[in-house]
Formats: C-alpha cells, sequence, structure tokens
C-alpha cells in the first residue's frame, strides 16, 4: 500500500511513503533537461522540464515512482491493482506507456491545468519497460500548490478526478475513497460535544476524543481517511523545518511498521509483510526532495538546483538507509 499527500506552508510539499515488501534498487534521481526520452509510440522528448523524485534507474532510463518537475508539478504512482487497464495503441490518441507517464506529463506541464489537458488526449498502454519489468498497474495523484487531480485508467477509460483533500492511497476509485470521506464528516480535532443523549452527562475522559472512530487499520481506504484527517487538521509554522517536519508525520500517520501487513509465509515459515520503505516530502517550489527510510529516520535531501539541469544524463542519490544516531555523550575517559 502507499499513501501520497499534499501540504501547504509558505511553500508547497508533495511527497509519499512507499509501501511495499520488497524494494528495487530505488535512488533519489535528478533527470536533466536534456535528457532525450525515446517513447514507445509518442516519438521523442528531446528537451523537457527537468525532474528531481525516487526512481529505479535502468540503463539511464529513470523509472520514477514520484517526481516534481522545476514548475513545481508534482505526481505520484500508486497500487491500483484489479482496477488499472492499460490498452493496445488507440489511432487518435497519445499513447504513452504507464512507465513513460511521469516523464511524459511532468517533463511537458507546469501546471495542473497543462496536465489535464493533456491526460484528455491520453491513452496508457500496456507496453512492458522489458521482459522483467511489466506495467504495473497504477493510479496517480498530480498536484501544483493551487489544485490536486487524480488520474485512474480503468476498463470503462480514462478518468481525472478532482482531489479536494490533496491525499491518495490504493484501490478501489478515487471516488470511492470521498464516498467513504463523508462517513466521518463528523470526526474533529475538537473537544466532542454530546449530541448523542440530551440532559445525560458524559465524561470526556480522553483528550482526542472528538476523533473518535478514524480507523487506524492498514487498509487503503482506512489510511486514506486517517491520513486526510490528519493532513486537514495539520498545522505548523511556515519555516523549512517545520513544513517538512509536520508533512512527515503527517506520513508517519499511516506508515505501515514491519509485521503489522503480513502478505504470506515463506516456505520456511518467515512472514512476509509490507512496511514503510521509504517516505518522500519534496519542497516543489524550492526543488528538495527529502526522504525518510525504514531504518533511517533521520532527514535526508537532494536539491535539484544543486546539479547542471541542462546536462543530458541522470544523475541519482543511493539511499541513506541506515539510522544516524546522534550520541549525545562519549564514552567516559577515566575508565
Ligand atoms: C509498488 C509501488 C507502489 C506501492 C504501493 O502502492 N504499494 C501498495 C501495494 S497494494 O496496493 O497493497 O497491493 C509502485 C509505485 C511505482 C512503481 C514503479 C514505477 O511505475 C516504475 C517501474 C514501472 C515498471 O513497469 C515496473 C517497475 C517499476 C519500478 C514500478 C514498480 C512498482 O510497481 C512501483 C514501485
Amino acid at each position: 500500500m502507499c499513501t501520497a499527500a499534499t501540504y501547504k506552508t509558505k511553500d508547497f510539499y508533495f511527497g509519499r511513503n512507499l509501501d511495499l515488501e520488497f524494494s528495487y534498487h530505488e535512488t533519489v534521481t535528478v533527470t536533466p533537461r536534456n535528457k532525450v526520452f525515446a517513447l514507445r509510440h509518442a516519438g521523442q522528448l528531446d528537451h523537457h522540464y527537468a525532474l528531481i523524485g525516487m526512481a529505479f534507474v535502468v540503463g539511464d532510463y529513470p523509472l520514477y515512482y514520484d517526481a516534481t518537475n522545476e514548475k513545481g508539478l508534482s505526481m505520484a504512482g500508486l497500487n491500483f491493482p484489479g482496477n488499472a487497464h492499460y490498452n493496445k495503441v488507440v489511432e487518435g490518441k497519445d499513447n504513452v506507456a504507464s512507465f513513460e507517464l511521469v516523464p511524459w506529463l511532468l517533463g511537458q506541464c507546469a501546471t495542473v491545468e497543462e496536465a489535464k489537458a493533456m491526460l484528455e488526449r491520453i491513452n496508457i498502454t500496456d507496453d512492458a519497460f522489458s521482459k522483467e519489468l511489466q506495467p504495473s498497474p497504477l493510479h496517480w495523484m498530480i498536484a501544483d500548490k493551487n489544485q490536486t487531480i487524480v488520474f485512474e485508467q480503468t476498463v470503462n477509460g480514462g478518468k481525472i478526478y478532482d482531489n479536494p483533500v490533496g491525499v491518495m492511497t490504493n484501490n478501489p476509485t478515487f471516488d470511492y475513497h470521498l464516498l467513504h470521506l463523508a462517513d466521518y464528516m463528523n470526526a474533529s480535532a475538537d473537544v466532542p460535544e454530546n449530541k448523542l443523549a440530551k440532559g445525560v452527562q458524559f465524561n470526556v475522559y480522553s483528550r482526542g476524543m472528538g476523533g473518535f472512530g478514524i480507523p487506524g487499520d492498514l487498509s487503503s481506504a482506512s489510511r486514506f481517511v486517517k491520513v486526510a484527517f490528519t493532513k486537514m487538521n495539520s498545522i505548523s509554522g511556515d519555516s523549512e523545518s517545520a513544513s517538512i517536519s509536520q508533512f512527515f508525520k503527517i506520513l508517519g500517520s499511516v506508515e505501515q511498521q514491519k509485521g503489522c501487513c503480513r502478505l504470506s509465509y515463506e516456505d520456511d515459515g518467515t512472514p512476509v509483510c509490507e512496511y514503510t520503505i521509504y517516505s518522500s516530502c519534496c519542497n516543489t517550489d524550492k526543488g528538495i526532495y527529502y526522504y525518510t527510510t525504514y531504518e533511517n529516520s533521520q532527514i535526508s535531501a537532494v536539491d535539484m538546483h544543486n546539479e547542471d539541469l541542462d546536462g543530458s544524463s541522470t544523475i541519482s542519490y543511493e539511499l541513506v538507509k541506515d539510522q544516524q544516531i546522534n550520541y549525545q555523550n562519549k564514552p567516559n575517559a577515566a575508565e
């Protein structure tokens, strides 16, 4: 499972939890403006906006999971199994393979409005990147500082949804998540009032009772509600430190701890579990990509503007995966 979110303070932030039971070799990757993308059916993208994000790079091809371009437009792919439907080439459409969608949109669009116009004409094709890397069933959250949308292509065709809460998870389709959220519209960060039984004195025995009923399990429908509640109630200062700290707290509200989402067992009985491999937060105004990993809660960062954005090859940074512990005292020299 995965969760994506946006957050606005002085700047606009976009990020996600990547939840899976195994890792590809993903790296924080900057794609400069002159990296050529030879698209399967849509010609060649010679010059485009520069991108930063998390990608599995294969032969200098950045297979992005989530990314932001130099104009601040961002998108993330989230698993959509059983619902995503990719087609053969359709005449008269812009035929784009699922793995090409991130560079296709972020390479050419500065805003969600522009992305919407391109998505109206798109047909996501079922081409595989390679024999080993078959198409992933995904839907995408796309955002700029003014609006957020979700794009899904199912057997019923492509659909663009306005996303007024700026969060996204996995199955089922986005319209379900929004309808389901309505069940929780009474949940509040405030101290609750007794609306149940007039004249009965209830004891507000704990702080936080206004949010009673917000689910805490790891299903995608529940994570949608939990992260929407956390994000919509979030407050923070507007400094970079306060903003990214709050952003990681929003994602932390739905992170997956190893052992809590068991998928199967290995032959030797070892449980196979999904967990939060990384959490990311991109300052989309500044092009700085922050991340933490499951075992490294220190925030690492890559600034796209520290790279030559006019280059033609991807630049990748290995994830810092080991916990960085700041020991505050030294062994006693006298001992
Ligand atoms: C699995 C990832 C999404 C995480 C997620 O939503 N997990 C929830 C699982 S579930 O709902 O509970 O089943 C997705 C997000 C982006 C995907 C990757 C990107 O699309 C880039 C390439 C695309 C290639 O076709 C396949 C490999 C791949 C490298 C993809 C592997 C995998 O499907 C990724 C990493």
